[in-house]
Formats: C-alpha cells, sequence, structure tokens
C-alpha cells in the first residue's frame, strides 16, 4: 500500500441491473478530510456504505489500515459513520440518546465518555434538553457524538450540512475541522462544491456512479483562480515589459510560451497593447475565472448525463 489507511479498488454495486457504484478507485490518507462530491443520485450513500461496512459490494475490493477487508469485518469498527437519519430518539435528551448507544456498545465507563463527547460536540450546555427541541444543527452534531462514540479512526459524514441554516452549517463546519486537528480522518460528502471546499483537503467528483476526477485543494483552487491566460512568442521578453508599463508583478511562467497573471487592475487589451507596442506578438489571450460549482457543472456536463 501506499500510505492510505482506506483504499479501494474497482469497487462497483449493482441494484438488479442498475449499476450505482462503477469501478471506483479512491486512496485516502491518514488525517485527510476527502470530499466526495456528487450531484443527487450520483451514488455517493451507496459508494459510503461500502466503505463504511453497511453494504456489500457487489465486486471490487476494500482495504482499510493496510488489510483486505474481505470476510473480516472488524475493520469496519474503527469507523465511524453518519449516513442518512442517525436515528435519534426525540423524546430523549442528547445525554440520554448517547447513553442508549453507549449501552449497546458495552461501554464501561459510559458517564465519563458520554460527558466528553457532548463537551466535544458543544452540546455540554444542553445535555438534558429533550432532542425534539433541538435545532437541525444541535441534531445533526448529537448525530456526529453517536458515530465517535465507538472512538473510532475515520468518520464518514454523508451530506452533513444538508437542510441546515447558515448558522448550523458552521457549527458542523467548525467540529469537522476541531476533529480533523485531533488528527481523525474524515470523508464527507456532498452536493455543494463550494460548501466542500471550506473543509476538504482531497476532492474526488463521482458522477453516475464514476469517479471521474480526483483533485487536491491546491489543484482545485488553480482550476477555479481568476487569472489572464497569455500565450506569446516568448514569455521571458513579455516579463519586463509587464512589469515596467503595466506594474504587473503577481503572475507564474507556466512555459517559454505561457503566462498566467494575476494582477486584477489590468485588463486583456491593456496586456495585448503594451506586448505588441514593444514588439512581442499575442497568440491569445484569455481571462479564466469560474466558481467552484461552475467548475463541478463543467466537469459533469463534460461526461454527460446519459447514462440512464
Ligand atoms: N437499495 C437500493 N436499491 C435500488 N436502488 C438504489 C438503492 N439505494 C440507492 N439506489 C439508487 O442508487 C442511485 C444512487 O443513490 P445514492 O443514494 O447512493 O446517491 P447519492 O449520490 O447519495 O444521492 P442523494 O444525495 O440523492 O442521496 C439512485 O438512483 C438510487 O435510487
Amino acid at each position: 500500500m501506499t500510505g492510505a489507511i482506506i483504499e479501494i479498488s474497482q469497487l462497483t454495486k449493482q441494484f438488479k441491473s442498475k449499476e450505482v457504484v462503477h469501478k471506483a478507485d479512491l486512496k485516502i490518507v491518514k488525517g485527510e478530510i476527502f470530499g466526495l462530491i456528487g450531484q443527487n443520485g450520483a451514488g455517493k450513500s451507496t459508494l459510503l456504505k461500502m466503505i463504511g461496512g453497511l453494504m456489500y459490494p457487489s465486486s471490487g475490493e476494500i482495504h482499510l489500515f493496510d488489510h483486505a477487508v474481505g470476510e473480516n469485518h472488524a475493520y469496519f469498527e474503527r469507523m465511524g459513520l453518519l449516513i442518512e437519519d442517525p436515528g435519534l430518539f426525540p423524546h430523549y435528551s442528547a445525554y440520554e440518546n448517547l447513553d442508549l448507544m453507549a449501552i449497546s456498545y458495552g461501554l464501561k465507563d459510559r458517564s465519563k465518555h458520554i460527558n466528553e463527547l457532548l463537551k466535544l460536540v458543544g452540546l455540554d450546555g444542553s445535555n438534558k434538553t429533550k432532542v425534539k427541541n433541538y435545532s437541525m444543527g444541535m441534531k445533526q452534531r448529537l448525530g456526529i457524538a453517536i458515530a465517535l462514540m465507538g472512538s473510532p479512526d475515520v468518520l464518514i459524514l454523508d451530506e452533513p450540512i444538508n437542510g441546515l441554516d447558515p448558522q448550523g452549517i458552521s457549527e458542523v463546519r467548525k467540529l469537522i475541522l476541531e476533529l480533523n486537528k485531533t488528527g481523525m480522518t474524515i470523508i464527507i460528502s456532498s452536493h455543494i462544491l463550494e460548501e466542500l471546499s471550506k473543509v476538504a483537503t482531497k476532492y474526488a467528483i463521482l458522477h453516475h456512479g464514476e469517479i471521474i476526477e480526483i483533485n487536491s485543494k491546491e489543484e482545485l483552487l488553480l482550476k477555479c483562480e481568476v487569472r489572464i491566460e497569455v500565450e506569446v512568442d516568448k514569455a521571458s521578453l513579455a516579463i519586463p515589459i509587464l512589469e515596467e508599463h503595466l506594474n504587473i508583478n503577481n503572475y507564474k511562467v507556466i512555459s517559454d510560451r505561457t503566462l498566467y497573471v494575476y494582477d486584477t487592475h489590468v485588463e486583456n487589451h491593456q496586456i495585448t497593447k503594451v506586448l505588441v507596442e514593444n514588439g512581442v506578438s499575442v497568440q491569445s489571450i484569455m481571462k479564466h475565472k469560474q466558481s467552484l460549482e461552475q467548475y463541478f457543472l463543467k466537469r459533469t456536463r463534460a461526461e454527460g448525463d446519459s447514462h440512464d
């Protein structure tokens, strides 16, 4: 293996004649916040259920913590899952909900563990309130506390911000980042790339059950950044001209002929004019700007929508 604590190869799930996840390959490294992005119905929950041991794959392999899972399901016990409804008891308090879970885990020092969990998810002040009176964000944090009950190494959260108001979103986001700081590896799915980008360090785009792209945070930001792409006959000649005449100093030389300009005070026509006037011919110039959401849509549209 390659330092990955989760590795899936050619993982496929078929429901009758419908293939919902198709030959997915992924490696997840310890300490990562791995974002799985896909539109509704892309197969995110199905893929996460297989990784979390809630569903058998039709074919393919799962390696957890350097071991092929095969028939040995003990490795799944090191995963904490919040997939779909956390199954809370509305007439019980957060403490009571967690206590029921702690009993099912057979934990000895239940009260200590529960109080630590409540503190961790920021519900220690409201632990006596009945869950039916909780906000969606609080319920979601309690769901995360339940997922953390078995002290997992990996936390899998399926669309954890779905249906939350901005405050709930921000609370859950903060909690995810705090948990990650303790060294926990987190897999999180969403259909909103913008939101995922606030926490994830790596991204896989799932489309019609296929992983069509995997990006590090840096790669994704590069694809979505605002810049002017300039193609000239010789980049080394263009640079001093741009520096001197347009005060451009925020740029990157991509090749002998290509420059990316990040300064926002200049327009394409100014760059073209000053280069041509100083004897550098401009082959092309283009403003590159797209939001994360635009990028995601473009990427999934390029793959087509006709798989059904
Ligand atoms: N048990 C099942 N039997 C048959 N089809 C299923 C089953 N579970 C999921 N599907 C189908 O598989 C496809 C992918 O579903 P899945 O829930 O994994 O997608 P998703 O990306 O999580 O979407 P959403 O965000 O809408 O939940 C959908 O078309 C769904 O109807």
